[in-house]
């Protein structure tokens, strides 16, 4: 895909998420993230299973940049539980097997952090809805590599485009993509008026400095 290609696709997919009301703003009362992480923003991508043409873009989207650029990957594997659905329709459209990791192994059965089947030395993609700390997508590709498996990249729809995530991705060295990004969505949102002059400041000092935002 073309850098112009990509552009277009993270503002198509912005507009989608817009669209179905998968973004949330509550600068009254701060959403909290897995990681903690107190958020007047929240964008909700589990909203895309209820929608084909757009689960099927991004879809669409997974599998083209694999195709182009990790065309030996052997296993599409979704983190658990919002990239399961995902890496379902990009494995069915790859026609390669489908795996999914858990944030831990199991504590009772198997006690299986990977569940399907990966074995040692297959080359993985990892797919993700979404990246605020990175945190969650990285564990997954880890156990990957911890198993013995090659995490060849992580897939995101969309990724808030945190530094610290970006060198977190860098540090370990799996190389991150995403679909879409905080930046095509504030613009879009303008752009449509569903995003008050208001709003956009709140957002601003939220994200200079995201740890220290409380209401
Ligand atoms: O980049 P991070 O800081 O790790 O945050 C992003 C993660 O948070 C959400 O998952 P959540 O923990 O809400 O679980 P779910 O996928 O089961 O909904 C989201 O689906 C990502 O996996
Ligand atoms: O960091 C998170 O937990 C998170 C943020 C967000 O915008 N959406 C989501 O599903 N999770």
């Amino acid at each position: 895909m073309s850098n112009a290609a990509l552009e277009q696709l993270a503002k198509d997919i912005a507009a989608s998420l817009l669209e179905i009301e998968a973004v949330a703003l509550r600068p009254n009362e701060p959403f909290t993230w897995t990681s903690g992480i107190q958020s007047p923003i929240y964008c909700d991508n589990r909203l895309t299973m209820a929608y084909p043409a757009i689960r099927e873009k991004v879809a669409e989207g997974f599998a083209t940049l694999i195709k182009q650029l990790y065309p030996e990957a052997e296993v599409i594997a979704g983190t658990s539980t919002a990239g399961i659905p995902h890496a379902a329709w990009v494995a069915q459209k790859l026609n390669l097997p489908m795996a999914y990791i858990r944030d831990k192994a199991k504590g009772h059965g198997k006690q299986n952090q990977i569940e399907g089947r990966v074995a040692p030395g297959q080359k993985v993609v990892v797919i993700e809805d979404l990246i605020s700390t990175g945190g969650s997508s990285l564990k997954a590709a880890l156990a990957v590599r911890e198993a013995g498996a090659e995490p060849l990249a992580v897939l995101a729809i969309f990724t808030y485009q945190f530094q610290s995530a970006i060198d977190a991705f860098a540090e370990a060295g799996i190389p991150l993509y995403t679909l879409s990004n905080y930046t095509s969505l504030i613009e879009q949102a303008a752009a449509a008026g569903k995003i008050a002059q208001t709003d956009i400041a709140e957002l601003q000092a939220w994200r200079a400095n995201p740890q220290a935002y409380r209401k």
